[in-house]
């Protein structure tokens, strides 16, 4: 009997022409408008993504594979594979490389910390269906692991520090996750990609939002001590998608404006929900809301990611021998 861990991630293509083919598989076949094709070329290409592939892979691949690279030697004799939802290395063919390579039973680790049926769910369904006769324990969250909760609280206070002294007072710390559709978090019928229509969802609600805010007060909670107060800091839904509806908020531009009408002169964002960099960090980040609080008023620093963190690294020790 061979166990492995396998870490699943989202996926991104490698050059702006796969984009279309990519969104496919991310709204689960549905295409979306030429003009969202071209918006979301036009902010991978911010980000390096080019007609041709680089020196080195998109920032989601590259960190992701050092996530399990580091994972592995960690782990010593335990073979850790990576896989993707949305594109190659795809989950299904992932999963039949380590049939090949005789493994029986599986761990799956989402490298998003909060359940969501969005997400975790999608990536749940793909193991499955692709893991028909392995024994696979799958982890649903771990918004709340101790490690993770150390490893984004020592990203955080450097810069938090940093900016209170520059701003010469204590500066609000606007933590986020990814927002997901209205819908999504009701009871209700599937209506999100990959369910079929009409099949009836879990009638209980969606542990996601949640779990997200859990995250962003367990860290903040860690920096009580550096005196980052309760007062201090806020919670906003990032990245509204273009399709579906409405998404929830707070936004961080809607949120944005409320710091800045408290009077405060600058903000750090964390990005709770993800652990490496990606479009939604380096763009929507690092690009849009950095325009959106310069306009008004605002300085904006960014916590770094977690990325090839050694602390994100002993939170995926810690979950790789949790039991079920
Ligand atoms: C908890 C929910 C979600 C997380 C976490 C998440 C991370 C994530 N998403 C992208 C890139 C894209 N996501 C897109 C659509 C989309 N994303 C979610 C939810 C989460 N994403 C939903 C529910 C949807 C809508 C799907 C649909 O059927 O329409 C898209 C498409 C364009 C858009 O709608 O914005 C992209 C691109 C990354 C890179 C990422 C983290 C690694
Ligand atoms: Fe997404
Ligand atoms: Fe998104």
């Amino acid at each position: 009997m061979s166990f492995a861990v396998l870490l699943l991630a989202h996926g991104t293509p490698n050059v702006l022409g796969e984009m279309a083919e990519y969104l496919g598989k991310v709204t689960g076949g549905r295409a979306l408008p030429d003009e969202v094709v071209k918006e979301l070329q036009h902010r991978y290409a911010q980000i390096g993504l080019g007609e041709t592939p680089g020196a080195e892979p998109p920032p989601l691949t590259k960190w992701t594979v050092a996530q399990g690279r580091l994972l592995q030697e960690r782990l010593g004799g335990t073979r850790v594979y990576v896989a993707m939802r949305n594109w190659h290395p795809y989950i299904a063919d992932v999963i039949a490389q380590m049939r090949t390579d005789g493994v029986t039973r599986i761990k799956a680790i989402c490298l998003a910390p909060q359940n969501s049926r969005t997400s975790v769910g999608l990536y749940r369904r793909a193991v499955m269906e692709a893991a028909g006769g392995l024994e696979v324990d799958f982890v649903a969250g771990w918004a709340e692991e101790p490690s993770l909760i150390r490893a984004f609280a020592e990203k955080l206070l450097p810069v938090w520090t940093e900016a209170s002294a520059e701003l010469g007072r204590r500066i609000p710390v606007l933590f986020t996750a990814h927002s997901v559709p209205c819908r999504t978090i009701m009871t209700g019928e599937a209506s999100i990609a990959g369910a079929r229509p009409g099949t009836p969802m879990q009638m209980t609600p969606d542990p996601y939002p949640v779990e997200a805010k859990r995250t962003a007060e367990l860290v903040a909670d860690r920096l009580a001590g550096a005196g980052l107060s309760d007062g201090d800091w806020y919670f906003a839904f990032q990245s509204q998608g273009v399709s579906g509806g409405p998404w929830i908020g707070p936004t961080v531009e809607e949120s944005l404006k409320a710091i800045r009408d408290e009077g405060h002169g600058g903000v750090v964002i964390q990005p709770v929900g993800f652990v490496c960099d990606h479009v939604e960090v380096l763009y929507d980040i690092d690009i849009a809301f950095r325009e959106i609080a310069r306009e008004l008023g605002l300085k904006l620093w960014r916590a770094e990611s977690l990325n090839d963190s050694p602390v994100l690294t002993d939170a995926l020790v810690a979950i790789a021998f949790q039991r079920a």
